[in-house]
């Protein structure tokens, strides 16, 4: 008998298919291990939600937000614990997975305002009658989840939907499905009835399962571009679904000129090496000008990014760096590092494995100004290339040469270069001597190109959850005060 790690229709049962396990990637060890969702539970979960939908979308939205907070208070109780078991399965530091816990408190009193302020009602004017605009749930909303933020992100999903009245069935990453239990054990405790959120575990084929369900109303997707390509294609020709897709970068951080190089290093370092470099906003490309100033930002750069303390997210003092999701994910960076330096880049700063059957490694830094043919790719790691440039417009072109459009940022004391910047970058979070890491849940984040389809996610999450109702209204049928020509009453 193995776990009960589904949660269907307001139960907790064992999977029916493969066991998979998560592992705490910072010591090797195995810390969960359930059955997935088969197909059959996969559609047992859809028809619970759909069940309930009609229910939880008439409840209110007074009732519902209530139950939302009630959930944030049950997270502000359990956030330690929380913040525990994501450093454990994603290896992020604790001081860093506490914030994670805080983003998810804050979500349900910033939902609640985007709720009203984006999807609420409105009366407008008209002449003998009444107009309204009024918003509706879309019915059963799937979420799919990624690992690096297992709690924050399908939460940025999750929350906004229940609240809005949808019913969910939420797919986390098969990397931390742990995080996942126990966000869903707080909605339980919380007083959501039973078929509102439902949570399916497993791995790819328990995703497949549920996106290709003929009984989901839509989809909403934090993960790979990948993967995302390839929902946003099986989606295709069916135009009623709402599908939110929210995917990597290959983000831009430009520099021009600057007084302080230490500030300037320390948003560059926020900017890559935060989370091990596993944000989805972390700057992957570093423009620095030719010259003294940027060899000057470049040294003190090397000098921080070497200091900079990696370890076990529960060592005091707490490093900056933990480990990476698991011993896959390091290798593969190494293998990218080969692969850039195979095709002509520098080397500054080695990226390294630290420990063998981790993820700990090392940040790396590889001038790939040489590199004529750049690979267009998202290396998700503490992996940061250099380029160097002479002009400002040459920075830009190479900045915006990606298929992504996620984040970007300029650091220069200029107003007129940031002026040429803000009007020339294509991406959807632009920033300005500010880290292009950390982004508000108070504002809309998403991008453009590969980097979404258009649907921002965290503040406009409010509009991906409900459709607009346009309503002309009068309590009695009245004859119009003139007749269409031709006819005769
Ligand atoms: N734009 C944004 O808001 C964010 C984007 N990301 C991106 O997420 C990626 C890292 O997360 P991962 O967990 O590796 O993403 P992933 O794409 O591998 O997985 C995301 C989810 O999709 C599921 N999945 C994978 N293949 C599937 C398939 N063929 N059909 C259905 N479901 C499938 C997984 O099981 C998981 O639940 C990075 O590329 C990162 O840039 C991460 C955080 C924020
Ligand atoms: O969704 C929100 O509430 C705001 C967006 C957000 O939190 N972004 C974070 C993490 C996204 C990632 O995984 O990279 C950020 O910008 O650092």
């Amino acid at each position: 008998m193995t776990e009960a790690v589904q949660y269907i229709n307001g139960q907790w049962l064992a999977g029916e298919g493969d066991v998979f396990v998560s592992l705490d990637p910072a010591r090797n060890e195995e810390i969960w291990q359930g059955a997935a969702a088969s197909t059959e539970q996969v559609a047992a979960a859809i028809a619970a939600a759909r069940d309930a939908a009609v229910a939880w979308a008439d409840t209110g939205v007074e009732q519902r937000l209530a139950i939302a907070k009630r959930y944030a208070e049950l997270l502000t109780e359990h956030k330690e614990h929380l913040a525990r078991i994501i450093a454990r399965e994603t290896g992020k530091p604790l001081w860093e997975t506490l914030t994670e816990a805080a983003a998810m408190v804050g979500k349900v009193g910033i939902s609640e305002k985007a709720y009203f302020e984006r999807t609420g009602t409105v009366e407008n004017p008209m002449p003998g009658a009444r107009a309204f605009v009024r918003h509706k749930p879309h019915g059963v909303v799937a979420v799919f989840g990624p690992y690096n933020f297992p709690g924050h992100l399908p939460n940025g999903h999750i929350v906004p939907a229940l609240i809005a009245g949808n019913t969910v069935v939420f797919k986390p990453s098969e990397l931390t499905p742990m995080v996942a239990q126990e966000m869903v054990k707080l909605w339980e405790q919380a007083g959501l009835p039973a078929g509102v959120l439902n949570l399916v575990q497993g791995e790819v084929d328990t995703g497949k399962a549920l996106a290709a369900h003929p009984g989901i109303d839509g989809l909403f997707f934090t993960g790979s571009s990948r993967t995302g390509n390839l929902l946003h294609n099986q989606f295709s020709g069916q135009p009623g679904k709402i599908l939110a897709l929210e995917m990597g970068g290959n983000n831009p951080l430009v520099v021009t000129q600057v007084e302080d190089v230490d500030a300037a290093v320390h948003t560059i370092v926020q900017s890559a090496f935060i989370t091990s470099g596993q944000r989805c906003t972390c700057s992957r490309r570093l423009l620095l000008p030719n010259g003294d100033a940027g060899d000057r930002i470049l040294a003190r750069l090397l000098e921080v990014t070497r200091a900079i303390k990696v370890g076990v997210y529960d060592a005091e003092p707490q490093p900056f760096m933990g480990a990476m999701i698991s011993q896959q994910a390091a290798r593969s960076m190494v293998a990218a590092q080969a692969h850039l330096l195979a095709l002509g880049g520098e080397s500054l700063l080695m990226l390294k494995s630290l420990q063998a059957g981790t993820g700990l490694v090392s940040p790396g830094i590889i001038d790939v100004t040489a590199i004529a043919e750049l690979p267009d790719e998202e290396y998700f790691g503490p992996l940061l290339q250099v380029i160097r440039y002479d002009e400002l417009p040459e920075a830009l072109v190479i900045a915006n040469n990606t298929r992504y459009g996620l984040s970007a940022g300029l650091l220069s004391d200029s107003a007129d270069d940031w002026d040429y910047f803000f009007r020339r970058i294509r991406a959807g979070i632009v920033n300005w001597n500010k880290p292009i890491t950390g982004a508000s849940s108070a504002a809309p984040f998403g991008g453009i190109g590969d980097s979404g389809n258009h649907r921002a996610s965290a503040y406009y999450a409010a509009d991906y959850c409900a459709y607009p109702v346009a309503s002309v209204e009068e309590d009695k049928v009245s004859m119009p005060a003139t007749l269409s020509p031709g006819l005769t009453f």
